[in-house]
């Protein structure tokens, strides 16, 4: 009878220990046992939840429900670990113009598109996803932004804290960004907030992806976080297809079962939800894969949708509606002394809606001229290259080849508009899910989005002029020179007016002629119109969207440190709600 006593107290002690160990158990990147091409996934499998795209939004998502239930991760790139053009900040250039840039071999991180509007832009290819490709800004949204998108303070300042554990430090801080810092305190962009997370007005000095060490973090190092016994990732996973049960009790509201996905040599994967109300499929595959995704599996404007000889589940036509992109005006600015290599570390939050940041070093401006042949090579719609761009493009070149020599030094001062209100449509070109779908974003439409940019433009003349700034500007060059530069480089693909001269007149036509992205285009799946507040897709069951397809505006001055408490915030709900349900 003792004996069958100690048995049972050993065998009890043994399964807290081992319930113990699979939930706290986790693996330090890069390391990770779940993490696996997806030439070694079976044909079929099963899961409790399905995550389309190892993105910003969604490795801290499947981390965290993987501590309550099996989790499968499907990322079309590969692994940002080892990666020098990820990892190091000097590559960020290199990333954005990529030349293995081809659309169906997916060996770039960083797959280019151009907007209808001729904007260039880059959308992310790889687990982690914008955090892998991206200037490395941390900032968290406002309290307002918070209290508008109806999410629950505390929750949220939890979700950013298990974050930025992993992910943010404070940058170095030195010499140009010092100077600018200073430019933006001298000419009234106040108080100097000094270092924090946090959205206020005035100037400070935000968070950054990269270390002490210069290297970067990302989104997939918040897979440390994972039960790896809960876990798979496959990596080169495209998912071309989210397969619905339509038939019987789910006549009425398809209902989300399973994915298509294709490995990287082509070979076809099906992966199921286990049976489970609380089981589903949740896509975050970012702004563009997002609504992209949906319409490939029947879901969005029917009339587009059949054009396209898709089959109509639901005709739901906001899907692909309120893309926005925040436009980015610069000025770069040759530099007598020698600059550090910085991507964003101050910011100048200021009262009329623009945020104001700087980079130095040829690194931010390589990637907005060095990504545009790469963009050029895989835009179907830019094929007769005329004449003037081939122009512009030779100009560039050696302009920036003159920098790389490091005969001149450059930084570069810029505008972000907050908001913006212009916003517009997603397209599917192909049924390829590899293909860019077509966006447009019309930059500038809505005249009060032009007056904070030429608001924006003053600022940044002032800081190029301040005393504190004095020390990277040539005093002989002037700010109309400065501008006339801007004008002269192939910056983007918009119509030029007719009467173009590559020269100055006058600020509102600068913003539109240099119109360029920051990179931070949101929307197409936008809660309230594709997603209720709980992020379920309308009008089917076992679907949700959980990325920045879903926001309104860009959060804070930078959106990455919001996508990523969103992945960790919503994780939490679905789980506390799948706990309730379970008892
Ligand atoms: C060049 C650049 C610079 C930026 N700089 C900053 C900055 O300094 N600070 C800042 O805060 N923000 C910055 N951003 C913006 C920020 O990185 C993005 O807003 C954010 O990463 C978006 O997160 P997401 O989860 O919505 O999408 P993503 O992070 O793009 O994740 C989507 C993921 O889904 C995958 N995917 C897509 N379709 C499929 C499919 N069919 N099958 C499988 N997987 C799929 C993609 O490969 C990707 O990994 C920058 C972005 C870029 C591109």
């Amino acid at each position: 009878m003792m004996d069958l006593e100690l048995w049972k107290i050993t065998f009890t002690l043994y399964g807290v220990i081992s319930l113990l160990y699979s939930t706290c158990y986790c693996e330090k990147a890069p390391n990770y046992s779940f993490m696996k091409p997806a030439t070694f996934a079976p044909q079929v499998s099963y899961f409790d939840y399905i995550i389309i795209g190892g993105g910003t939004a969604g490795c801290g998502l499947a981390a965290t429900l993987s501590k309550g239930a099996r989790v499968l991760l499907l990322e079309r790139g590969g692994a940002p670990y080892g990666n020098k053009i990820v990892e190091q900040m000097s590559g960020f250039g290199a990333n954005l113009g990529d030349s293995n840039s081809d659309n169906n071999l997916a060996t770039s991180t960083a797959q280019p598109f151009v907007s209808e509007d001729g904007v260039v832009s880059a959308r992310a290819r790889v687990l982690g996803g914008g955090s892998a490709v991206n200037a490395g800004f941390y900032s968290r949204a406002s309290p307002d932004y918070v209290a508008k998108a109806g999410w629950a303070g505390s929750l949220v300042n939890e979700s950013y804290a298990w974050v930025e554990k992993k992910v943010a430090f404070k940058p170095p801080m030195l010499e140009f960004q010092s100077a600018f810092r200073d430019g933006l305190v001298e000419v009234g962009v106040k108080p100097y907030n000094g270092f924090t997370y946090d959205h206020i007005e005035g100037t400070k000095i935000g968070g950054t992806i990269f270390d002490h060490n210069g290297k970067r973090h990302t989104a997939a190092d918040l897979l440390e976080y994972a039960t790896p016994d809960s876990t798979v990732v496959y990596l080169f996973a495209t998912v071309h297809k989210i397969m619905f049960q339509t038939k019987g009790q789910y006549s009425k509201k398809p209902r989300a079962h399973g994915v298509i996905f294709r490995d990287s040599k082509g070979g076809k994967h099906k992966a199921y939800v286990k049976a489970g109300e609380m089981n589903e499929i949740i896509i975050s595959a970012g702004a563009l894969g997002s609504p992209q995704l949906l319409m490939l599996s029947g879901i969005g404007p029917k009339a587009h949708l059949k054009e396209k000889g898709i089959q109509v589940l639901v005709d739901q036509p906001m899907v692909g509606q309120g893309m926005t992109d925040n436009p980015m005006n610069a000025v770069m600015i040759p530099s007598p002394n020698p600059v550090e290599i910085s991507l964003i570390q101050a910011v100048g939050i200021t009262d009329f809606g623009t945020y104001i940041e700087a980079a130095s070093g040829t690194t931010f401006a390589n990637s907005i001229i060095h990504s545009i042949p790469a963009a050029y090579k895989t835009s179907n719609n830019l094929q007769d290259k005329d004449q003037k761009t081939q122009l512009y493009d030779q100009k560039a070149h050696e302009f920036m080849n003159s920098l790389a020599d490091g005969k001149l030094y450059a930084g570069l001062i810029l505008e972000k508009i907050k908001g913006p209100i212009s916003s517009g449509h997603l397209l599917l070109k192909t049924k390829n899910p590899s293909d860019n779908p077509s966006v447009t974003f019309n930059y500038f439409k809505e005249k009060k989005d032009l007056n904070r940019c030429v608001k924006g433009m003053e600022t940044i003349i002032k800081v190029i002029k301040s005393k504190s700034f004095s020390q990277f500007r040539f005093s002989e060059l002037s700010i109309e020179g400065l501008l006339t530069t801007m004008l002269n480089l192939p910056l983007n693909r918009c119509p030029k007016p007719a009467n173009d001269t590559g020269t100055f007149t006058t600020l509102e036509q600068f913003c539109k002629d240099t119109v360029m992205t920051i990179w931070h285009y949101h929307g197409g799946c936008q809660v309230g119109r594709v997603v209720d507040k709980d992020y379920k897709v309308f009008n089917v069951s076992g679907l949700r969207v959980i990325d920045g397809s879903t926001l309104y505006a860009s959060p804070g001055t930078n959106p990455q440190a919001t996508v990523m408490m969103l992945g960790r915030y919503m994780g939490r709900r679905i789980l506390q709600s799948r706990i309730a349900a379970s008892k």
